[in-house]
């Protein structure tokens, strides 16, 4: 064979690629409306990363362990900051039953978020952007800059704070978005908030609120009131080969806390429990809250930021709605000087784990 024509066979084959990836930087969903029976090779897992290499993985649904916002906010009080501890400590996760958000606004964010989902592709690849400070992003895959391989996902991030600065640069379809988004978001920061307090409470930092200085507490949460919030709309079109790929690969959430709400009809989310994947299994009508990067620093390592990933199946796409709350933009993370002491040092290692950081977020 010619050197020439080996040079012609590369330079069109490097063409077709670069083809190729231009077609899956416009999103799975744009993808699979093409039609697909196959996975492209764009999506294929090295063999090792793949969701079913173990027999172990997948085969064991878990029940996470449950905290109630009604007890939390009662007599109980105590006895649940307890359960939410152990919660954080020993699987960084746990259900939030009787949280309070009407279910209409959490209905009103699912649909208006399906909806985007739905519109013509002309229309969502308005809000892509490599730019990861733009308080809009549509795209697709983990990270799509930066992925060899992509993860079979399409998101939407929306920037929510300050709401009166973003809010002019969201979609402005589908229609019903905007007031979707600011409804939910008001009631998923009161809750978030609520549960910061706790959470602080649970870590010996503040008082329990029988005995708590109002302004002692107050002070802990001003900066918590004014922090990051986002809002993540993930879809993950139906996929012809699942075990192929993953929905999103495994990662940690690098905020304080996440509120997920899980599609109610479609399992697909796992996480890393006693060394294996585990399905969770969500209770209708509850959050999936998980602790983030920024709490795991904060809390010296006491909390942890657990490993999570998502499957995709042949039969059904599946959507999740996800709030990702910190501290505001450039604030310094760092852990709580009252949890480093000689039996607890601080622990650099958990600085390490952070995978997904909002670009003037220091963690030092
Ligand atoms: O879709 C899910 O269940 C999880 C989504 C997730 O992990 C994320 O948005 O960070
Ligand atoms: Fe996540």
């Amino acid at each position: 064979m010619s050197p020439a024509f080996v040079l012609e066979v590369q330079t069109n084959r490097e063409e077709e690629e670069l083809v190729e990836s231009h077609q899956y930087h416009d999103g799975v969903k744009h993808l699979c409306e093409r039609g697909l029976a196959k996975v492209p090779r764009k999506y294929i897992l090295p063999a090792l990363e793949r969701p079913f290499i173990s027999k172990k993985d997948g085969a064991t649904n878990l029940k996470l362990p449950v905290i109630d916002l009604a007890k939390l906010q009662g007599p109980d009080r105590v006895h649940t900051l307890k359960s939410l501890s152990k919660a954080c400590e020993e699987y960084g996760f746990f259900q939030l039953i009787n949280h309070g958000i009407a279910s209409e606004s959490v209905l009103n964010m699912f649909q208006a978020a399906r909806k985007f989902f739905e519109l013509p592709f002309e229309e969502r690849s308005k809000y892509m952007s490599k730019d990861q400070s733009v308080p809009v992003r549509y795209g697709t895959s983990f990270n799509q800059n930066k992925d060899s391989v992509f993860c079979w996902r399409d998101f939407l991030k929306l920037s929510c704070h300050p709401l009166s600065d973003v809010l002019p640069n969201w979609p402005s379809s589908p229609a019903e978005l905007r007031q979707a988004v600011v409804n939910y978001s008001k009631e998923t920061k009161s809750l978030y908030l609520m549960l910061v307090k706790a959470v602080l409470e649970s870590l010996g930092l503040v008082e329990t609120a029988e005995n708590a200085d109002e302004n002692d507490s107050c002070d802990h949460l001003e900066e918590f009131e004014d922090g990051s919030q986002l809002i993540v709309a993930n879809f993950y079109p139906s996929c012809p080969e699942p075990d192929l790929t993953l929905g999103m690969t495994p990662h940690s959430d690098y905020g304080f806390l996440t509120l997920l709400l899980p599609d109610e009809e479609v399992k697909g989310l796992q996480i890393q429990h006693e060394g294996r994947w585990v399905t969770v299994e969500p209770i209708p009508n509850s959050f999936v809250v998980n602790v983030g990067d920024h709490l795991e620093i904060f809390s010296n390592g006491r909390y942890s930021s657990v490993l999570h990933r998502v499957l995709v199946n042949p039969f059904k796409s599946r959507m999740s709605i996800a709030s990702l709350h910190s501290l505001p933009f450039n604030s310094m993370i760092r852990p709580s000087p009252k949890l480093i002491s000689d039996a607890n040092p601080r622990q650099p290692k958990h600085v390490q784990r952070i995978q997904v950081l909002l670009e003037d977020t220091q963690i030092f």
